[in-house]
């Protein structure tokens, strides 16, 4: 099946270069992708501009409705859908009909969103006067999703811009081509007008310049790397795009010792080994009330063990390859760099033998904050802890590094709660919980995280420009006087 969508039709890019996309599970080649070439993104474009005049135009209710059976397709077809993903993407199949599960959610929440985007009245300063805000689409969009959560992160820019009115251009990962495909048909199927969505891989900087360089684009949403976001941010500012940046995380977790251990553990192993830590909001720096540090240490250890490591869609694997041999090849860097400055190995520390991009499981304690890890986000099977001795010592090390994505705390004083809430610099905090994830809620950062909001009303808001209507019914020629 070609795999870019263009103005109605589904095609093969025509550039001369083309992407071998891999099964992570062992290694092998399973594709070949055609890549978008200047004079696809250039169609994609005017598409985009067409397909948003006719989609802006199609009643709130409506769109609403085209989403909701965009929702009921994707279910249907999850089993094929999951399959995809897991063979190219690398997690368990039950993590992939997870993604599933919440991506069809996602969009039924921006369908049932978008019949609330109301404007306001405002009360007048003039009597007979009318002061309203109107909420209109902000324009074509260009979307650019990652591969560790390709359906999930690609239907919060795809469902959250056509909610609101607008047409988009995605660009998602080369590397899982075939889950999106399959989602955006799913889309597609649903009533959208020709150009309202087009899906394009490419040569990721190409499309990028190509994209944002040119005038019919109002908004950039991507999520990925901090340096691909920078450039992003930068190729934006010339055309004045509005900007949503997710790029990631280096989330600190606080377990004091009034905490429920065993619970605590049990949420937080899952959290971190979701996707085999491939997850931007995964909890990675865990600091731990120094009298209960061993017992936290023995328990994580105890859960790592219990991880069944082995291919995606062999049945009782809970942990899958990472996604890519580039990403395996960072793990052993950061842990050899962590046992270098002094950190103790608990469990793993390798990779396996034989093929596939697998890495161990890995608990690394006593990590010193000089360590590579405890910058740069892992985004990998590595849990990584240290003790602490007093709340504002374990303050200064979760504020430690310039993500401010999500924190994790596990406390059950209310008086704790209160004080380290705000202390903690985030976009997200979860309490006695580990994940900061829902349709309804903003998710987003602060400071290399990344700025704006996907999910929630923010989540719409991204995709909507007010405009400002003062209306006077008739001239009758005195001037209003507004100001007092
Ligand atoms: N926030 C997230 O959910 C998320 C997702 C994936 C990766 N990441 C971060 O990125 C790091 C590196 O991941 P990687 O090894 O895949 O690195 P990478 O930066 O080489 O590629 C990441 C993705 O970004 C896209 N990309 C790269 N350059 C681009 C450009 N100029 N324009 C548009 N898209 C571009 C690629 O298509 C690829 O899918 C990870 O360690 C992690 O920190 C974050
Ligand atoms: O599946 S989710 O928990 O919603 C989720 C949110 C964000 C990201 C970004 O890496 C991945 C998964």
């Amino acid at each position: 099946m070609p795999l870019l969508h263009i103005a109605g039709r589904w095609r093969a890019g025509r550039h001369e270069r083309r992407h071998t996309v891999f099964d992570p599970s062992c290694g092998q080649p399973i594709g070949e992708l055609g890549l978008a070439n200047g004079a696809d993104i250039d169609e994609a474009l005017a598409a985009a501009e067409s397909g948003f005049a006719a989609w802006r135009q199609v009643p709130a209710f409506k769109r609403g409705e085209a989403l909701l059976a965009a929702a009921r397709r994707l279910q249907q077809r999850g089993e094929e859908i999951a399959t995809l993903l897991t063979r190219e993407q690398g997690k368990p199949l039950a993590e992939a009909r997870s993604e599933i599960a919440g991506t069809v959610q996602v969009i039924q929440w921006y369908a049932e969103e978008s019949r609330r985007s109301y404007g306001r009245i405002i009360p007048p300063r003039v009597p007979g006067s009318a002061l309203q805000v109107l909420r209109e689409p902000v324009g074509p969009c260009a979307a650019f999703s990652p591969w560790n959560f390709p359906l999930m992160l690609s239907s919060r820019k795809i469902a959250g811009a056509l909610a609101a009115g607008c047409s988009v251009v995605l660009k998602a990962a080369e590397e899982t081509p075939a889950s999106v495909a399959a989602m955006v048909d799913c889309f597609l199927a649903s009533g959208l007008p020709d150009g309202a969505l087009q899906l394009l891989y490419g040569v990721p900087e190409e499309v990028s310049r190509r994209l944002l360089g040119s005038p019919i684009i109002r908004k950039l949403s991507f999520t990925g790397s901090v340096p691909v976001g920078r450039e992003l941010a930068r190729l934006a500012a010339d055309q004045l795009q509005r900007v949503t940046l997710e790029l990631g995380g280096h989330a600190p977790v606080l377990v004091f010792a009034d905490a429920n251990l065993d619970a605590a553990v049990v949420q937080l192993a899952g959290a971190k080994f979701r996707n085999a830590g491939q997850i931007c909001a995964a909890p990675t720096r865990f600091l731990v009330e120094r009298s209960v540090h061993d017992a936290f240490l023995e328990r994580m250890a105890a859960a790592c063990e219990q991880l069944r490591l082995g291919p995606g869609l062999a049945p009782g694997s809970t942990l899958g390859p990472l996604a890519s041999a580039r990403r395996q090849a960072a793990m052993q860097p950061l842990v050899d760099d962590a046992l270098a400055n002094g950190a103790r190995l608990v469990v793993g520390g390798t990779r396996p033998e034989g093929q596939g991009f697998f890495y161990r499981p890995t608990l690394l304690a006593d990590v010193p904050t000089q360590a590579r890890a405890m910058g740069t986000e892992p985004f990998g099977p590595l849990v990584l802890t240290r003790p602490f001795d007093t709340e504002a010592e374990a303050i200064a090390v979760a504020n430690g590094t310039r993500m401010g994505l999500a924190a994790y705390l596990y406390t059950d004083s209310a008086s704790r709660q209160a004080r380290l809430v705000p202390a903690l610099r985030t976009g997200m905090v979860a309490i006695n919980h580990a994940s900061v994830s829902s349709p309804e809620a903003p998710f987003g950062g602060v400071g290399d995280s990344g700025y704006g909001s996907e999910c929630g009303v923010e989540g719409l808001d991204a995709y909507l420009q007010p405009k400002f209507v003062h209306q006077f019914p008739a001239f009758d020629g005195t001037p209003p006087r507004i100001s007092p």
